[in-house]
């Protein structure tokens, strides 16, 4: 399992806000190793964990996840690879209202096709990683941001993704939080072997990190 981006192209906008977000953009990602994302803002880290997480059609290039080209694949099987495949933490954390913490893994699982008894004890395992052991019948409304990430980070962590894509998860989280939240991806990354992509300004990530891509000084050149 690797990820491969080959010579990304991504325009962004129209008119007058048309703005190239990738340009050539050549990287590759190894299972089992956690890469820090960097680079300033506005220089395309969170498009391009959307192209990777095949959120997002690049203009041209491919994305390579061991060996299927995510780009080129048609809309339903671009779905299914994100479903099945793909575990997306953004930067909102994107959960569903209405659902307590320990609910909200439990959907996820469900949604993913698996069993959400067999996994009900693995969730508050997680919930209980990030340190929201206290918070397991919460909803959104009743959560800060950076316990909504939190709860985000251990749904993508329950199933075990190949491709783990997180998008600033120490955001708006205290240093010790953040150097906590670093240590639970390293760690999940190496047991499960996950391709990580973490996009982050935090030295606390870039530090615990195994590997770092910088977006102006990509490692592999353009090759389109
Ligand atoms: N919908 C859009 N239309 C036009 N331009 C856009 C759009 N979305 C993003 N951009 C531009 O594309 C570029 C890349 O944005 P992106 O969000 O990927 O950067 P980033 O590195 O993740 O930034 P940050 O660190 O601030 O989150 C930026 O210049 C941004 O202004």
């Amino acid at each position: 399992m690797s990820l491969h981006l080959d010579a990304l192209t991504v325009t962004l906008g129209r008119g007058d806000s048309r703005t190239t977000a990738l340009d050539g953009f050549g990287a590759t990602f190894r299972p089992g190793v956690l890469t820090a994302l960097v680079g300033p803002s506005g220089s395309g880290k969170s498009t391009l964990l959307a192209v990777a997480g095949a959120l997002l059609r690049p203009d041209r290039g491919r994305v390579l996840l061991n060996g299927t080209d995510l780009a080129a694949l048609g809309d339903r099987e671009r779905a299914r690879a994100r479903r099945e495949r793909v575990g997306y933490v953004f930067q909102s954390g994107n959960l569903l209202t209405g659902l307590t913490a320990e609910e909200q893994l439990l959907a996820a699982a469900s949604i993913a096709g698996r069993r959400p008894r067999a996994l009900r004890a693995r969730a508050r395992e997680l919930l209980t990683e990030v340190g929201l052991a206290h918070r397991l019948a919460h909803r959104p409304d009743q959560l800060s941001g950076g316990e909504r990430r939190r709860i985000a980070l251990a749904r993508a962590l329950l199933l075990e993704p190949e491709l783990l894509l997180v998008d600033e998860p120490t955001a708006a989280v205290d240093r010790s939080r953040a150097e906590d939240l670093a240590a639970l991806l390293v760690r999940t990354t190496h047991r499960y072997g996950s391709v990580t992509v973490v996009a982050t300004h935090d030295p606390v990530v870039t530090e615990a990190a195994d590997a770092t891509v910088d977006m102006l000084r990509p490692p592999v050149s353009a090759s389109a």
